[in-house]
């Protein structure tokens, strides 16, 4: 029995070493400021989005996967992006947040800015996105709605409620510890830091590995009886946090975009775990709250984008057909057969 637990932890160990390889010989990111191409505070201020003869390829001896894109996304449209598996959708958007590392030629602008020319420190935080695989980090549910300490509590409430996640209840009544800002601030670091020496004296030893490579030092550990109570927000995360179904931690997404509301936001596949209902919900809600904003939409379900502005088809990389959702209907291309597909009564 011995044996077995060895062999099976020297194969841990093994297959850690393979990751640690990896992740070393990753290709450095792109400087995070360039101090000559800083965009003004307020960037971007309209949301206009241009794709200028725009191509990728993964790896310079790969065909490429975006060709000759040109585009150009008005102030406050909302885009529609379809198209069939290994179209180049998500390519698309993440190439908006120079997330793909390859090689590139033409230039991506928003407002007038060329992206690849800034650093991605003032590119990404700039941006909205509410991915198809949310992210949610150990800790504290107020530091996953926040993680960079921009909002109060009441904007998080206030998330919370229009997307359906918190019930319909008070926030918390103003003067409260909780409802205080600085207090809320402070308790937040104090929670972070004793939940980050919690977790060290319960990660195995892989973890702790893991968490010496990032943190050169690393916090020490606490006994549990030390562990902070949870209190405010996080009694919703009681409940949900770590048990958020995938379609709760999209909920969990829209309510930090719209915390933020930034000029340009992109939903990738963003309502793809969520039924129809919680989806139309999502749909009304990004409708209403981001009227004025440049919405971007890789759809799962064509219903999601029927009320787009305009339609992008992506095929093998390039925009096949682009217009309003009528208009590619009366046309009767590829969008009219998907919507004829669907039933959609074309
Ligand atoms: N990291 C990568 N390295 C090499 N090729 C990639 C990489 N990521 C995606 N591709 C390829 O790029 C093409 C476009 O992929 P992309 O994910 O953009 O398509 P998509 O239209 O979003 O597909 P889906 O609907 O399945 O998400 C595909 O052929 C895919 O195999």
């Amino acid at each position: 029995m011995d044996l077995v637990h060895c062999a099976s932890k020297v194969r841990d160990f093994s297959n850690n070493i393979d990751l640690y390889r990896q992740y070393i010989s990753l290709e450095p990111e792109a400087p995070y400021v360039v101090e000559d191409c800083r965009p003004s505070p307020s960037w971007p201020q309209a949301g206009r989005v241009e794709f200028r003869d725009f191509t990728l390829r993964y790896r310079a001896d790969l065909p490429p996967v975006l060709e000759g894109i040109n585009l150009t996304i008005n102030p406050g449209e909302k885009i529609g992006i379809v198209g069939r598996t290994g179209a180049g959708k998500s390519t698309l958007v993440k190439s908006l947040f120079r997330l793909v590392h390859g090689t590139t030629s033409g230039t991506i602008l928003v407002d007038g800015q060329d992206t690849s020319a800034m650093g991605v420190g003032d590119l990404r935080p700039r941006l909205g996105i509410i991915p198809q695989e949310s992210t949610m980090f150990p800790g504290s549910f107020k530091r996953n709605l926040d993680p960079l300490q921009e909002h109060t509590i009441e904007d998080m409430w206030a998330a919370l409620i229009k997307s359906g996640i918190a019930p319909k209840v008070s926030p918390p009544r103003a003067g409260t510890a909780i409802a205080k800002d600085e207090e809320y601030r402070d308790a937040e670091y104090e929670e972070t830091k004793a939940e980050a020496e919690w977790q060290w004296a319960r990660a195995g030893w892989k973890l702790r590995l893991l968490m010496l490579t990032l943190y050169a030092k690393p916090p020490k550990p606490v006994i549990e009886k030390n562990r902070p109570r949870r209190h405010g927000l996080d009694r919703i995360a009681q409940s949900n946090s770590h048990g958020f179904s995938s379609g709760q931690q999209q909920l969990f997404s829209l309510c930090r975009a719209l915390m933020r509301m930034r000029r340009v936001i992109v939903l990738d596949e963003a309502t793809a775990d969520v039924d129809l209902e919680t989806d139309q919900h999502m749909q009304q809600l990004i409708r209403s709250e981001f009227g004025d904003r440049t919405v971007l939409t890789i759809a799962h379900r064509l219903e999601t984008i029927m009320n787009s502005d305009r339609v992008i088809v992506m095929d093998d990389g390039r925009i096949a057909e682009i217009g309003s959702p009528q208009e590619l209907i009366d046309a009767g291309g590829h969008f009219a057969g998907l919507v004829k597909a669907n039933d959609f009564g074309a």
